[in-house]
């Protein structure tokens, strides 16, 4: 048996007290993990196994029995079998009989049979009370000690005194029960160690089809177009210039379909008259993944600022001022000072630098340790509030950039506007709707929108 560090000895370990016997079922992998860590918690551990005298690699101080003998030592059982090997139970229903029996099995893939595995063994052995647990946590990390991001231990079960024994184990192996509810709640737990960032996908997809979409876009502007017309070869702009536009228009972008979500929900709020009525399956999911929506954007805003930063260095740019600077020289042509252009330049570069000061803020509020030391009110303030300013500090940026260039017809290249022009469609739509329809009242239902929160005092008329 490995020398236990003390690192790896869970928090709440209390020797002196001698804990209850517990059974497992299965000296596998995490049966072998689980009775090492439940034994350095001062349980008392009997192992079930096909094999009892072949079972090597067992914890010292555990027992190892057959099934029968050791179901008859404890009556918490945990079951550290696949679910296809259960079979042999029907065999100990008597014995099981008024049991706590921890189902912890998972599944290869996303509902792979028509009900849960602990649903499945609820039918098996009817006459115990089944408790799903330990599934999201892996064998490696019990054994490594590496708990960090998976300290959370989803547990659900139709008899509540069970759910609550189960639950008190796994608070002494210094985990962290999440009550799910009951048995019901099991599909979705066996479901959750299986997927991939579920909440990021819609927000990547977009992300890319907004970043080749319009890489594609300036491409045609800016390196095709001149190279039709004046035989110029601008390929080199694919390397800084046009990925400075791409990032910056996607953050831009990603952060207003951030906020167009809650324009939406409070426009249907308003035009149902009541805020009690479910939100449409796709606004629904496009609320909830607004978080990751908003930290790509500020993915993109952060790679923005970084080429931004590296314009002044750039070869191209160089070449441009020194052969500018020759030509006025020659040409002994000076060109006057415009205080219009400074402040122009200066005034967008500011906006741009406050709009990434408060989009830095709103990444750092969704961290959940600083999210977890805020109040509601004051979560909502940063995330609604600040956010919202945060755009139109960046749409006000982008407007400013784009300056007098807007209406002037020589921006069109085969009547295709600057890409930012485009970007700016979703961002301005946003900024506009939110800060009119606040005082909107729909006819015939004339009602002010309230804050969540004050929903209690808020009765629809
Ligand atoms: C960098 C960054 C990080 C972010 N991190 C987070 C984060 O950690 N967590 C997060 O949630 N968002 C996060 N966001 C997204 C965004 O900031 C928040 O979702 C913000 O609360 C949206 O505010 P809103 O005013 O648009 O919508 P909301 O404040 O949600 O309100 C919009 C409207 O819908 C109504 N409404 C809202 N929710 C409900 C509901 N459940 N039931 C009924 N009515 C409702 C309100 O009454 C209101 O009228 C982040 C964004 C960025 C840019
Ligand atoms: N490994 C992990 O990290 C995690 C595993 N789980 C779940 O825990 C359960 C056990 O996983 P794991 O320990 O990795 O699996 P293993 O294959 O390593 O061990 C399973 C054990 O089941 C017992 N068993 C009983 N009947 C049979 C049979 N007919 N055929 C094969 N084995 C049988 C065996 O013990 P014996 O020979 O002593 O009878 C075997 O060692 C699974 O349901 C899994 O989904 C959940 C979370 C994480
Ligand atoms: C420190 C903060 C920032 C600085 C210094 C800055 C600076 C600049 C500069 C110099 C340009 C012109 C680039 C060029 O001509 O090639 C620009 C363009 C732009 N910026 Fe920023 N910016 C900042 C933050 C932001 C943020 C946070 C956003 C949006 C979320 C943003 C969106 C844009 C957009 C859309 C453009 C136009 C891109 C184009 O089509 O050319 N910027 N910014
Ligand atoms: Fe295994």
């Amino acid at each position: 048996m490995e020398k236990t560090s003390a690192d790896s000895l869970p928090l709440t370990v209390n020797s002196s007290e001698k804990q209850e016997t517990v059974c497992i079922f299965g000296t596998g992998d995490f049966g072998r993990s689980l009775g090492l860590k439940m034994l350095q918690c001062g349980y008392s551990i009997v192992f079930g196994s096909r094999n009892p005298r072949m079972s090597s690699l067992l914890p010292n101080g555990a027992e190892v029995l057959s099934y029968s003998e050791a179901a008859q030592k404890s009556d918490i059982i945990i079951l550290a079998v696949h679910r296809e090997h259960y079979d042999f139970l029907t065999e100990l229903t008597e014995l099981l009989n008024g049991k706590i029996l921890v189902d912890i099995s998972n599944n290869l893939k996303i509902n792979q049979y028509p009900e849960s595995n602990a649903e499945y063994l609820a039918q098996l052995v009817p006459g115990a009370h089944v408790v799903k647990a330990f599934n999201t946590i892996s064998a490696w990390a019990l054994q490594s000690g590496a708990l960090d991001a998976s300290r959370q231990v989803f547990v659900c079960g139709n008899d509540s005194k069970a759910k609550q024994r189960v639950m008190d184990i796994v608070r002494t192996l210094g985990l962290t029960p999440l009550d799910q509810g009951s048995l019901i709640a099991a599909k979705e737990i066996e479901n959750y160690p299986l997927q991939l960032f579920p909440m990021w996908k819609f927000p990547f997809y977009l992300s890319a089809i907004l970043c080749v979409f319009f890489f594609f876009y300036c491409v045609i502007r800016e390196v095709i177009y001149p190279y039709v017309y004046e035989k110029k070869d601008s390929t080199f702009r694919m390397a800084i210039s046009i990925p400075n536009r791409v990032f910056p228009i996607a953050a831009l972008t990603l952060l207003a379909l951030v906020y167009l979500p809650g324009v939406i929900a409070a426009v249907l709020q308003l035009y149902r008259g009541t805020k009690y009525r479910r939100f449409p399956d796709w606004l629904d999911h496009w609320m909830l993944c607004r978080k990751q929506l908003g930290l790509i954007a500020l993915g993109f805003a952060f790679l923005h600022v970084i080429y931004t930063l590296v314009i002044p260095i750039r070869y191209y740019v160089r070449w441009t001022l020194r052969n500018m600077t020759i030509t006025q020289a020659t040409a002994k042509k000076e060109n006057p000072f415009s205080t219009t252009t400074a402040w122009l330049n200066d005034s967008y570069i500011s906006l741009g630098i406050l709009g990434f000061f408060l989009f830095v803020l709103l990444g750092i509020t969704s961290l959940p340790s600083v999210s977890n030391a805020v109040n509601w009110r004051e979560f909502r303030f940063v995330q609604s509030k600040l956010g919202y300013l945060t755009l139109i500090l960046c749409t006000a940026h982008t407007l400013v950039y784009g300056g007098k260039r807007f209406l002037s017809p020589s921006i069109l290249k085969w009547y295709l506007p600057s890409a930012y022009v485009i970007a700016l469609i979703i961002p301005c739509t946003v900024a506009i709707s939110k800060m009119t329809f606040r005082r909107i009242s729909f006819p015939g239902s004339c009602m002010e929108l309230k804050e969540p929160y004050a929903r209690s005092s808020h009765i629809p008329k």
